[in-house]
């Protein structure tokens, strides 16, 4: 089994460190490209046996699997170059979200799938969004998924939650990060006690919460109840969140909705123009 991966800038490298790292595939089994290629062969440095693809064919002619890792307004380039040579037995995964099954399969003839993952499954954690093509046979959906299951906990999500899913599972990671940012911050300049420590503090805080919300038994609702002692301090600190956030998190959520209707409709105009000018 060979992997190929077109595009190694933070995900594509993310997704190969962790393949590599979780045992799923020895560098030898991964050739990757990247138009910057300085980012390949430093990732072929790290990685001895790691093949640099000196073009986006050469990754699809020596693939079983092959990974598009770039943002959606970089497809048509990518598909323009490659869509001659994949193969029906091959294997396609994009993992962006803005661009649509439908149109992957109108203009590739290989399996397709689209897996969309998350810095987290650089350290071996968190999800990994699957939604499969028509292609994929039950035999197919499973292996993939078992792949993924290496680095993730793959769960199969619908086209349509998509984006929602996403928000929770690939944006999640930079959200949560950013309230733990404004914790600390708020610590130092109240407190006075070193950035340092309150990052340390909030950070082991964070994974413990992790635990407790994967494997503890908790949900988010009761854990909030068993840490707030009835009359205590978490209490008062609970009520200051529950004003302030209040519909914070439907901006968010309308924000990011928008922004990825607005990728869907360039990506659906740039595909389908390509589809009709190659008939
Ligand atoms: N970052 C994240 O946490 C997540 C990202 N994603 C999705 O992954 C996709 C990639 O995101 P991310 O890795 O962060 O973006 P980056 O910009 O870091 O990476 C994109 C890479 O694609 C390369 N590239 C662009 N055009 C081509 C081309 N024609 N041929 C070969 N390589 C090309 C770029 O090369 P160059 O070095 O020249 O710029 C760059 O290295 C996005 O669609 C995003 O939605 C999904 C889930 C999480
Ligand atoms: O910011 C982005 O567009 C990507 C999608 C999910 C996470 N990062």
């Amino acid at each position: 089994m060979k992997a190929g991966f077109i595009g190694t800038g933070s995900m594509g490298s993310i997704l190969i460190e962790a393949f590599i790292h979780s045992g799923a595939f020895n560098p030898e089994q991964i050739i990757a490209g990247n138009r910057t290629i300085r980012k390949v062969e430093l990732l072929a440095e790290t990685y001895p046996g790691l093949l640099v693809a000196q073009s986006n064919r050469e990754v699809v002619l020596e693939s079983d699997i092959i990974f598009l890792c770039v943002k959606p307004s970089e497809f048509k380039k990518v598909i323009d170059e490659i869509k001659e040579d994949v193969l029906p037995s091959q294997f396609i995964v994009s993992i962006t979200s803005p661009v649509l099954i439908k149109h992957l399969e109108s203009l590739l003839p290989s399996k397709i799938s689209k897996i969309i993952p998350s810095i987290t499954n650089y350290v071996l954690s968190g999800a990994t969004l699957c939604i499969h093509g028509n292609r994929m046979q039950p035999e197919d959906k499973e292996w993939l998924e078992n792949l993924f299951a290496h680095i993730s906990s793959p769960i199969r999500v619908s086209e349509n939650y998509t984006r929602i899913s996403s928000d929770l599972s690939s944006c999640g990671p930079a959200f949560l990060a950013n309230f733990i940012q404004s914790f600390i911050d708020a610590a130092v300049e109240v407190t006075g006690i070193s950035p340092e420590e309150a990052t340390l503090l909030a950070s082991e805080m964070t994974l413990g919460t992790g635990k407790l919300l994967t494997t503890g038994g908790f949900n988010p609702t009761t854990l909030q109840k068993r840490v707030s002692v009835p009359g205590g301090i978490t209490a008062e600190g609970l009520r200051i969140l529950d004003e302030e956030l209040s519909g914070v998190f439907s901006r968010v959520i309308h924000a990011t909705h928008d922004k990825y209707q607005e990728d869907l409709e360039k990506t659906e105009q740039q595909l389908t123009i390509k589809q009709q000018s190659s008939q």
